[in-house]
Formats: C-alpha cells, structure tokens, sequence
C-alpha cells in the first residue's frame, strides 16, 4: 500500500510540482496517472521512491515512512520499487542477462557485486524473468542490439528479478510505436494481474489509459482532480482533467 499524507512538492525556483496531496495505492493495483504536460505526473510518480524529494507531507508504503527512511532503512524499502522510464536506462553495452541480473545488487554486498558474483538463484531468477516478458532467446544478445520495445522488456524484466513489490513506470511508452506500445503495456497488465504487482504508469494516451487502468488518477497543476474507476473516467471527466476537451492527438488509436 502507497499513502500520500499530505504531500506538497515545490522546486527550487519556487515551482509548485505537488500541492497537498492526500491519495492511498492498494496493493495490486493497476493505476494510470493522467494530466497535461507540466501536471506533475513524473513529480508524483518520482517522489513515491524518493527520485524526487517532496518538501511537504508524507509518503507511506506499507506503513513505513519512505520520507523519513534513512540508510538502510530507505535502502531496503526502495529494494522493493522497480522503475521503468521512458528511455529504458539499461547499460547498453551490457547483455540484456547483465542487465536483468543488476536487478538483484541490491540483496548483495557491494564487494560481490564489484566481482559479478551473483549466486544460481538469482541467474534462475533474471533467466524467469525474461520468460516472463517472452524474450529468454535475447538473453545473451547485447541490450543495444534490441527493438525499443524489447529493450523495454528488458527493464521490466530487471524489475521482476528485483522482485519489486510496485513497479512506477514513468512514460514507459513514450518513445515506441503503437504496436509495440500495446506488448509493453499487455506485459505490464499480466505481471500485474499474475504477480499482484502494485503497477502505477504515466501516461498521455487517454485510450491507453483507459485500456489498462484499473483506476485513474487525474493531475492539475500538482493536485488531484480526478480519481476513481476506469469506468467512469468518461470523455468529460477527461475534459475536467485537462481543463478543455479531449483532443485527438490524445487518442493512439489501438484497441487492447
Ligand atoms: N527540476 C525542476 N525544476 C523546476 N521545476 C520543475 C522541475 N521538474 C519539473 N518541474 C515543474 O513541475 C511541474 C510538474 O512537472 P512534471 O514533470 O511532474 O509534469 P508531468 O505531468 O510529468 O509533465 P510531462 O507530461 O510533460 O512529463 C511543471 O510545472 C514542471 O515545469
């Protein structure tokens, strides 16, 4: 469970990227977080694993404050968060295995690490895990030589190795085409659905979100102005959101 008591975020330059907010994640929830450019959709998802510190507030998860984690403490509840971002973030150069085994420093010393010395257990995990994605034959291929698509598979990947509770996934799809869009996504909702993996995504495409959501939280300038089922996030609920009606460019156009 993720709790925001509160939670306020200003930037630096006075920047208002959260303002007070108060909203409660239940485990194995599907979550798509929608608003225009600017809404603070990366400033929400970003502060849950402290990639973005807040300056307000409170986060929770599972009842223990991540904002006030400190060493191991945070160490340990971030071991628990897998992230996805738009650019995919692998070592490019690495093997996509490489890659998906680096989702398991985190349960080792770094001396092991600094030596690649990862036990069978977690070999057997990251080799799972690309299964699980549908892509074991790239395992030993280079990350670089990959679609975009796959190599988004591959951090999700990464992610389940890590045997992360929550997965943020930041704009996952952002950067691949419609078809491949739908696989990322498709993968997502089954890891979610199979594993009970708390998923929460940014997203621009108002189908997309509506697709795979099982709840949608709506962003305003920083605050909340929409939360509830899929269902009932209607084209006008989408027009409160964005403060004016829904525009094409908003709509992929993919059927899931
Ligand atoms: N590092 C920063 N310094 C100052 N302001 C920032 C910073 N990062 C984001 N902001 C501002 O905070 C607000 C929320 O930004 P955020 O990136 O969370 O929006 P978003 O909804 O994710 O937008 P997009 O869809 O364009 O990614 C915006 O006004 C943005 O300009």
């Amino acid at each position: 469970m993720i709790e925001f008591k509160n939670v306020s975020k200003v930037y630096p330059n006075g920047t208002k990227g959260l303002q007070n907010m108060n909203v409660t994640i239940e485990k194995g929830e599907f979550v798509v977080i929608v608003g225009l450019s600017g809404a603070g959709k990366s400033t929400m998802l970003r502060s849950i694993n402290r990639l973005h510190e807040i300056t307000d507030g409170e986060i929770l998860i599972d009842g223990q404050s991540i904002t006030k984690a400190r060493g191991k403490g945070l160490y340990k509840i971030r071991r628990d968060i897998g992230m996805i971002f738009q650019n995919f973030n692998l070592v490019r150069r690495s093997s996509v295995f490489r890659n998906v085994l680096s989702g398991r420093v985190g349960y080792h010393s770094t001396l092991k690490m600094i030596f690649g010395l990862f036990p069978k257990e977690d070999k057997d995990l990251a080799m799972k895990a690309l299964e699980r994605v549908n892509i074991p034959d790239k395992a030993f291929s280079r990350a670089d030589e990959l679609s975009g698509g796959q190599q988004q598979r591959v951090s999700i990947a990464r992610a389940l190795a890590q045997e992360a509770k929550i997965i943020l996934a930041d704009e996952p799809v952002a950067s691949l085409d419609p078809l491949t869009t739908k696989q990322v996504m498709d993968d997502l909702k089954r890891i979610n659905n199979d594993l009970g993996i708390t998923t929460i995504v940014n997203l621009h495409f108002i189908d997309l979100a509506r697709a795979y959501a099982t709840r949608i939280i709506g962003l305003r300038a920083g605050e909340i102005v929409f939360d509830g089922p899929v269902e009932e996030a209607t084209d006008e609920a989408f027009a409160e959101i964005y403060g004016r009606p829904i525009d094409d460019k908003e709509m992929l156009g993919v059927n899931a």
